[in-house]
């Protein structure tokens, strides 16, 4: 090991302290998001820099605008917002590309909902059960922090959760799919085309406009999430579970993401 005072050994002991605070970095952005501070930077397009202060006031009647430009200072340095230094010592901020993810669209859409599903009290309470994954596989760490319940159950349940969820997806996808569009043509022949894990069924939507060829959309998810999907013309809700079968059709879609420990691993 390097010497205890030296460079390397001092920089080591920074870069673990660093590791062991990320979780200041997802909390922060979780913060202005539940302040609406992208929303309220935007303007409808102005961006136009403003002060801690000056969006306090449009978010919050009081608060403390000290504490605000911490965290704006701090996903400053992560690439979400720009800092701008007026006379060498007012600062005002604008949101940058990765900032810009989190206003809300004309659709009503954006990745901030991805932001407060992926922090739900739920999942914040599995985080720290990760090491039993390891030590017993058997059980997912979501399952024992939620008394037994897994977690598309558990959003199933919850009627705020689940709505959170596709909002989540919905953000995700709609831009997701829109770039899918525009290359891939793997859809030529199709005219029943499930989707399995489709949750609002936004990416058959899409689908279905671009390629009216395909005439008969399935969307396959659990009965609870389907029971609060949107009517959506050509296509079908249906609930079930994918592990015990799915509905027939010409060809399958399915745009899922692998978690760190979850069912959907199996897939
Ligand atoms: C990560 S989301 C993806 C949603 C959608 N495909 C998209 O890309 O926007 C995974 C979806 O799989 C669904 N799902 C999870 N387990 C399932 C199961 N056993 N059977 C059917 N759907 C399931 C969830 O309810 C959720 O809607």
């Amino acid at each position: 090991m390097a010497d205890e005072t030296s460079e390397t050994r001092n920089n080591a002991r920074l870069a673990i302290l660093e590791l062991a605070n990320m979780i200041s970095v997802p909390m922060s952005l979780n913060a202005i998001v539940r302040l609406n501070v992208p929303d309220t930077l935007w303007q409808s397009g102005s961006n136009i820099p403003l002060s801690a202060s000056e969006i306090l006031a449009r978010v919050q009647s009081t608060g403390d605008a000290e504490n605000l430009q911490r965290i704006l200072r701090m996903l400053t340095s992560y690439d979400v917002f720009t800092e701008h230094v007026i006379n060498g010592s007012e600062r005002k901020y604008s949101l940058t590309e990765v900032g810009k993810t989190l206003v809300t669209d004309q659709e009503g859409l954006s990745y901030a909902p991805y932001v407060l599903q992926h922090h739900q009290d739920a999942l914040m309470r599995s985080w720290p059960l990760v090491h039993e994954a390891v030590i017993d596989p058997t059980v997912e760490p979501f399952v024992k922090a939620n008394g037994g319940e897994s977690a598309y159950g558990y959003y199933g349940e919850n009627h705020e959760m689940n709505e959170l969820m596709q909002k989540a997806m919905s953000g995700v996808s709609v831009p997701f799919m829109k770039a899918i569009l525009d290359g891939y043509d793997g859809f030529d022949g199709v005219s029943r085309l499930v989707d399995v894990g489709g949750s609002a069924g936004d990416c058959l939507r899409m689908i279905l406009q671009k390629h009216p060829h395909v005439k008969e959309g399935i969307n396959f998810d659990l009965p609870e999430v389907v029971a609060k999907a949107p009517v959506i013309s050509g296509v079908k809700h249906v609930g079930g579970d994918m592990f015990k079968g799915i509905p027939v059709a010409d060809a399958i879609f399915m745009k899922v993401r692998r978690f760190l420990f979850s069912n959907l691993n199996d897939v």
